[in-house]
C-alpha cells in the first residue's frame, strides 16, 4: 500500500505569541487572529482536497483548538484523535512567561539566539512550583523523571522521534492522511528528521502559524517534496520572516 500523506500544522497565533512572550509548555489560548488562522487552515485543507483521516495533537489547548477549528472548517471534525505530551512545544525553562524583546535587551543577541535556536543549549531550568512551571500539572502526573524543566531542540528530537515511529508512522503506512497539529519547535524537530537538516542549519528554519505544510513520502518515508509544500506559500514566506524577527 502507498504511504499516506503527512500534514503538519502549527497552531494559530496564541495570546502569548501576540504579546511576544516565551510560551513553551504554558497552556495559553489562541488569540482572535489565531482562531481566524486556524479556520483558514481548514479551508486551505478543504480546497486542496487534503482531508485528514486521523489527527495527532499535543496536550496544549492552542494546538487542540487549532485542530478542532481547522477540521470543522474542512468538515472532518469527526476523525479519530491521539494526543501526546511528546508533541508539546519545547519546554522553555526559566524563560517561560518572559518577554522576548526584554530578554534580547537584557542578555544580548548571541545568548538570545543560543536559547531560541541553538540545537543543544537549553535555557536555565524553571524552578519547581513557580508560576509558569508544569511540575504539579495533573496531565503530566505520569511522566515522572521524563518531565522536563527545560529543553533544547535536541531534547525535543529525542522525545518526538519515538512518537513518530510508534504512533504516526503506522498511520502513514496504513495509507492515511495524517494531520499533526503541534508547535513551532516540536514541528521543527520533526521537519529536521524528515528533511535530514543538519544541527547547524536547523537554526535558520522557522514555521509559521496556521498554514498547513504538506509532505508526500516515499516508501522509506523520505519526502518526495523536500521541505514540504505550504498550502499558501506566499503567506508562509511572509510569516516565516516575522517569526525569525521576534524580539526585534
Ligand atoms: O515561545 C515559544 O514557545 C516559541 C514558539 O512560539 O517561541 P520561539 O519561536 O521563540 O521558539
Amino acid at each position: 500500500m502507498a504511504v499516506g500523506t503527512l500534514v503538519l500544522l502549527r497552531h494559530g497565533e496564541s495570546v502569548w505569541n501576540a504579546e511576544n512572550l516565551f510560551t513553551g509548555w504554558v497552556d495559553v489560548a489562541l488569540s482572535e487572529k489565531g482562531v481566524g488562522e486556524a479556520k483558514r487552515g481548514g479551508v486551505l485543507l478543504r480546497d486542496a482536497g487534503l482531508l485528514p483521516d486521523v489527527l495527532h495533537t499535543s496536550l496544549l489547548r492552542r494546538a487542540i483548538h487549532t485542530a478542532n477549528l481547522a477540521l470543522d472548517a474542512a468538515d472532518r471534525h469527526w476523525i479519530p484523535v491521539k494526543r501526546d505530551w511528546r508533541l508539546n512545544e519545547r519546554h522553555y525553562g526559566a524563560l517561560q512567561g518572559k518577554n522576548k524583546k526584554q530578554t534580547l535587551a537584557e542578555f544580548g543577541e548571541e545568548q538570545f539566539q543560543l536559547w531560541r535556536r541553538s540545537y543543544d543549549t537549553p535555557p536555565p531550568v524553571i524552578e519547581r512550583g513557580s508560576e509558569f512551571s508544569q511540575d504539579a500539572d495533573p496531565r503530566y502526573a505520569g511522566l515522572g523523571d521524563d518531565l522536563p524543566l527545560t529543553e533544547c531542540l535536541l531534547d525535543v528530537v529525542k522525545r518526538i522521534l519515538p512518537y513518530w515511529d510508534e504512533e504516526i508512522v503506522p498511520d502513514l503506512r496504513a495509507g492515511k492522511t495524517v494531520l499533526v497539529a503541534a508547535h513551532g519547535n516540536s514541528l521543527r524537530a520533526l521537519v529536521k528528521h524528515l528533511d535530514g537538516i543538519s544541527d547547524t542549519d536547523i537554526a535558520g528554519l522557522n514555521i509559521p502559524t496556521g498554514i498547513p505544510l504538506r509532505y508526500d513520502l516515499d516508501d522509506d518515508l523520505k519526502p518526495t517534496n523536500p521541505g514540504g509544500t505550504y498550502l499558501d506559500p506566499d503567506a508562509a514566506a511572509d510569516a516565516i520572516k516575522a517569526v525569525a524577527n521576534q524580539g526585534r
